[in-house]
């Protein structure tokens, strides 16, 4: 059974305040949803405990936006999937374009968090995307898939259950444009059928897509066939936005 899932990724966005005032409201809305999407908040690390605190009881999952390569040690700074699982986190974010482009990750850096956020017991949600340039040039599958093969080479694929792929094209995110429903359809088949030769069970597993989804747009992607729901930058920063694109997942 594919999982539905919609992912609030808040990036280095929030404080006390927003928790205190977001969070209760997605409990709330998430609790009368009347669909089984699957409802996680990552907010950032600092935050982890306070947002799960306010979700004691409630469905909604709480995830970290990114974690280190490492278990433990002398990396100042880093915050480990251990850590994360420890405080009661169930997914993990991994390879987003912002690290990979703002902070370095090579496809290598992104294939050892994986493994260590499995290790750890989360689940893994890996995001793959091209920027603008290689989709101008034509390279958006290839390197969509390049991004995928190397991600989860390691992993095995009798462990798919425990990864879900995020397609989020590099120029889409926060820039206001998002991929026609029909090219993330394209893409995300592509990713099944990369997971597929890869020997992943790649039709039980969930692929989301991201990139500037508001309410608006969000039930066109979600009625695609191979879109199981989506991850969440901006629009997550508001209840009312978020839970209307959760609402549209299944409708
Ligand atoms: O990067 C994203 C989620 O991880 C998407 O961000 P926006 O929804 O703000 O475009």
């Amino acid at each position: 059974m594919r999982r539905q899932i919609v992912a609030a990724n808040w990036k280095l966005n929030g404080s006390s305040e927003l928790v205190q005032s977001l969070v209760p409201r997605v409990r709330e809305m998430a609790a009368s949803l009347d669909n089984a999407v699957e409802v996680v908040i990552m907010p950032p690390s600092l935050y982890v405990g306070a947002v799960k605190g306010l979700l004691q009881g409630s469905q909604v999952a709480v995830g970290a936006q990114n974690v280190a390569r490492w278990q433990a040690g002398a990396y100042t700074g880093e915050v480990s999937a251990d850590m994360a699982a420890d405080l009661g986190c169930t997914f993990a974010l991994v390879g987003h374009s912002e690290r990979r482009e703002l902070f370095g990750e090579t496809d290598t850096m992104v294939a050892e968090k994986v493994s260590r956020a499995l290790e750890s017991g989360l689940d893994v949600m890996l995001c793959v995307g091209e920027t603008l340039r290689q989709r101008e040039f034509g390279e958006a599958k290839a390197v969509v898939c390049r991004q995928v093969e190397r991600a989860l080479a390691g992993v095995d694929p009798g462990r798919g259950e425990k990864v879900v792929v995020a397609y989020e094209p590099v120029w889409a995110i926060g820039t206001g444009k998002t991929a026609t429903a029909e090219d993330a359809q394209a893409m995300h088949q592509a990713i099944r059928e990369k997971l597929s030769q890869m020997g992943f069970a790649a039709n039980e597993m969930s692929l989301l897509y991201g990139g500037s989804v508001k309410p608006d747009n969000a039930g066109a992607l979600f009625a695609e066939p191979d879109i199981d729901g989506g991850l969440i930058g901006g629009a997550s920063l508001q209840a009312e936005d978020f839970i209307a694109i959760c609402q549209a997942v299944g409708s």
